[in-house]
């Protein structure tokens, strides 16, 4: 398919003549990645990100488990993994990303879970360079071992809306009722403490060799994750400010 730069800015498609939503000004199109140990909040945080920056937002794991929950084929071939909380081979997560980002990112993203391995990394590199992209920074969350593990503690759920509560917050027991819907609190099974040291022992074994690959290039920043939610999201839009003035 052809596409076409129109006077206002715009990408035409040659064959339909829409203007596509990937018609931004590339020199406008932002492409993050946030890195971070499990519970360190890098889902919230791009979240945050996605909607002050108008970015898509994909999280594998969501983007999987909705294939599961849809009985997709790439869902079927995710689930034997997903059910022994094993990753998905490397492929088949670059296909994930392949389908939504190549689908909604026209206009820039942040990817939460991946790349999550060396092999992940050299695969998005390679996506992006075959389409004439780059990453603008992948941003890792800092957050000591001990400070995980005590906000992993603490982290409940309301088995009646769903929304995460935390003991010492808006819940002091397992025995209160979530403050919004009066619903039971429940405990996500990922959080208990030796499933989270399984998913550390696997973030230092398989993700820190992508932090030090893109420390390498050139494309890393840290920031303190173990602040205050809204601190750290500041913290990442003043690091993301250059590249956002400068495009
Ligand atoms: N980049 C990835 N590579 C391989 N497997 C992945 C990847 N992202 C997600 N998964 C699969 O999805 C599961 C849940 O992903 P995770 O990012 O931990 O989601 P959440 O934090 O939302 O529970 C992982 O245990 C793994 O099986």
């Amino acid at each position: 398919m052809e596409l076409q730069a129109t006077c206002d800015g715009l990408v035409l498609c040659e064959f339909c003549g829409v203007n596509s939503e990937s018609a931004k000004d590339e020199s406008s199109v932002l492409r993050v990645v946030l890195v971070g140990p499990p519970a360190s909040g890098k889902g919230s945080q791009a979240k945050v990100l996605a909607d002050e920056l108008g970015l898509f937002h994909l999280s594998t794991g969501s983007a999987i488990r909705d294939h599961m929950a849809r009985g997709t084929e790439l869902g079927e071939r995710c689930r034997e993994y997903m059910s022994q909380a094993r990753l998905v081979p490397d492929e088949v997560a670059m296909e994930v990303v392949d389908d939504e980002v190549g689908e909604h990112g026209g206009g820039g993203f942040v990817l939460d879970g991946f790349p999550r391995t060396l092999h992940q990394a050299e695969l998005l590199d390679q996506w992006m360079r075959e389409r004439g992209q780059e990453l603008d920074a992948v941003i890792v969350l800092d957050v000591m071992q001990a400070d995980l593990e005590a906000r992993v503690a603490r982290r409940v759920l309301c088995g009646g809306c769903g929304q995460p509560l935390r003991l010492g917050g808006r819940v002091n027991s397992m025995n209160d009722a979530c403050p919004d819907c009066g619903g039971e609190l429940v405990r996500r099974t990922d959080d208990d403490v030796n499933v989270f040291r399984g998913r550390f022992q696997e973030y230092l074994d398989m993700t820190v060799p992508v932090i030090d690959h893109y420390a390498e290039i050139g494309k890393l920043r840290r920031v303190d994750g173990s602040r205050l939610p809204d601190d750290v999201s500041r913290s990442i839009l003043d690091l993301l400010k250059p590249d956002t003035q400068e495009k």
